[in-house]
């Protein structure tokens, strides 16, 4: 299949007892109310192990010697202490989902956070559903091991553990009896486990891939719909989806096996108990009442190893997903401040040394790159496409960090600026304008949180945005949704005008927007941006030659290299590459006029 989503990311091998210390130090800051679980876990469990023995002495004392007034007393106590064991066991359950969900709330806000941090080389590597796949999806289905590891883990392996006990207390050869298939259920269940947790490393995988095509689908509906497009996507979306089900039906079959072995294992042996345990009646070596009690242990004793293999089923799967996450957790951002970095005041002068650059470490995008800005200068870089214009950007916004050379900003080299003082100062305006799901006075507040509603107004008024803003239903709350899909092209960028201004940034980065928009907002944007870019060192990556006639300075930048360097007139004189690429525009130019007139 031509889809390049389905390539999965590799297998773990083995459960690693390390994940499992990373999970549980989640717990930790939870030890107090933990204990009171396990106190609440406690009562509960001792409430059943007193059940049986108490329906012994019942038996064996009162029943047998017709003791009514005896009976009466034990049915009193039973009923007391489960009454107690019910409201434990209500409190318990309320307790434990309350630790979980805030365990789940921070694991999630972990990985945000740190996802938020890395690099835009981690970003380039993935589709934006395998990371959502693991911030929600990884995220969720680790409630299930929390909740249970509290609820089943600790308290089952104590009943196994006391049960046990009780049972070699009251008749040791009776006892070993029962556990007789024990041995023979933690080897099938070892072996079932090693299959198990591959297959559902796959499920989540295949799941991940499906997550990922869903979003990228949909967040390219258009094309999807303009080039017809919707068949051969249903298509691969039918494969993926067929994928997730094979791959679930394979893990299931192999996990419906924990249940029935111990079910097997657990019949066999009250098969083996009663057998014996009936003859040892006849022998006079046991009570009725023992016997009986010894079968409510038995099923105590088998009842956990259910959970607890069930609880191991969920950690199997769950292991899949804490892997997922932590190996995001794991990856460092590339771009981290020197350990002396320092804010610092941007005055504008921007100096590129002998910069080169490649994204993927074979190829070179940059190739010796060396230019000075003056503060307040306006420069153009022009190129072709895939030249290295945008890259150059991208490096001085310290969204990747070069090869070789340095970027200085007012002769500091970047890395000793610390990002937040850096981006905060350093704005770009893209030419694919975002803007998130909100109102439109949020989104200009992206530019700078704390600026008031007053200053949004003006500043859209500045950028002459203020005008169309108020033609809409709601004015500047007037919900936008994700990527600002309700405006026009034109209108997105006048908000993200506003947005970068309110910034006040001392460099301004400014992609061309090379979508043709409406003559009227065409002129407002170029009013707009003409304030933005007043008193700001800027670089303005230009598309149509014919606007950055009047940049101080022009870069010209070919295969990576700046190769022509001067301002219009003086390139034009050169009759180099500008020259040429601004004859071919203007040819152009000349061909359409004369097409339309
Ligand atoms: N994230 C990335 N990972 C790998 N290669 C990349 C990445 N971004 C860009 N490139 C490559 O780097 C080269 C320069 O790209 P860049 O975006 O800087 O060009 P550009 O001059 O801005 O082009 P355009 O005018 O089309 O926007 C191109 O060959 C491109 O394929």
């Amino acid at each position: 299949m031509p889809y390049s989503l389905r390539e999965d990311e590799k297998l773990e091998e083995k459960i690693s007892i390390d994940i499992l210390r990373r999970l549980f130090r989640y717990l930790k800051p939870y030890k107090k109310e933990i204990l009171i679980v396990l106190l609440l876990i406690f009562v509960v469990m001792i409430v059943d192990l007193a059940n049986p023995y108490l329906m012994k002495i019942a038996i064996d004392r009162f029943i047998k010697n017709k003791d009514p007034r005896g009976l009466i007393t034990v049915g009193f106590v039973v009923l007391l202490l489960n009454l107690i064991s019910a409201f434990c066991a209500k409190k318990r359950t309320e307790r434990i989902a309350g630790i979980t969900h805030r365990v789940i709330l921070n694991i999630r806000q972990d990985l945000f956070n740190h996802i938020q941090k890395l690099s835009f080389a981690f970003f380039d590597e993935r589709p934006v559903g395998k990371i959502l796949a693991r911030v929600i999806g990884d995220v969720n289905s680790l409630t299930n091991l929390f909740n249970m590891s509290v609820t089943n883990l600790i308290p089952d392996t104590f009943t196994i553990i006391a049960t046990a006990g009780i049972m070699f207390y009251l008749n040791a050869r009776l006892a070993t009896y029962g556990l007789l298939m024990f041995p023979f259920l933690l080897i099938t269940l070892f072996s079932i486990q090693t299959i198990s947790r591959k297959r559902w490393q796959v499920v989540r995988k295949k799941n991940s891939t499906l997550n990922a095509f869903t979003h990228e689908n949909y967040s390219g509906i258009r094309v999807v719909k303009y080039f017809n497009a919707e068949n051969y996507r249903k298509n691969i979306f039918s494969e993926l989806a067929w994928d997730v089900r094979q791959a679930f039906v394979r893990a299931v079959r192999i996990n419906d096996l924990f249940w029935p072995m111990v079910e097997f294992s657990w019949g066999i042996g009250s098969i083996i108990t009663f057998y014996f345990g009936i003859k040892m009646i006849k022998s006079g070596s046991i009570t009725v009442g023992l016997l009986i009690a010894f079968s409510n242990y038995i099923a105590m004793f088998w009842r956990p190893i259910m959970n607890l293999s069930n609880f191991y089923n969920n950690l199997v799967t769950s292991m899949a997903s804490a892997e997922r996450i932590f190996e995001i957790m794991d990856i460092n951002p590339n771009i981290v401040e020197d350990e002396d970095a320092r804010d610092l005041e941007i005055k504008g002068e921007v100096e590129f040394r002998n910069v080169s650059f490649s994204y993927d470490g074979k190829k070179k995008v940059l190739k010796n790159v060396s230019f000075k800005v003056n503060p307040g200068e306006r420069v153009a870089l022009v190129g072709h496409t895939g030249a290295g214009k945008t890259t150059i950007v991208n490096l001085l916004c310290r969204f990747y960090d070069p090869d070789e050379g340095e970027i200085l900003i007012d002769g500091v080299n970047i890395k000793k600026i610390k990002l937040e003082s850096l981006r905060r100062q350093v704005a770009v305006m893209f030419q694919d304008t975002f803007l998130f799901s909100g109102s439109i006075k949020e989104n200009i507040r992206y530019g700078r949180l704390s600026a008031s509603d007053e200053e949004v107004i003006s500043t859209a008024k500045e950028v002459y945005a203020h005008d169309f803003i108020m033609s809409l239903e709601k004015g500047y709350d007037t919900k936008v949704q994700e990527r600002g899909l309700r405006l026009s092209t034109g209108q997105r960028q006048l908000v993200s005008l506003a947005r970068t201004l309110i910034a006040d940034p001392k460099i301004l980065i400014l992609d061309e927007a090379t979508a043709s928009i409406d003559t009227h907002t065409e002129r407002l944007l170029q009013k707009g941006i003409e304030k933005l870019l007043k008193g700001r060192t800027s670089f303005i990556i230009a598309h149509r030659l014919s606007t950055i006639q009047n940049a101080d300075r022009i870069l010209v930048i070919e295969d990576g290299r700046v190769v022509e360097e001067g301002n219009h007139e003086e390139l034009m004189r050169r009759k180099g590459i500008y020259y040429n690429m601004f004859m071919s525009q203007f040819k152009f130019w000349e061909e359409e006029r004369e097409v339309v007139s």
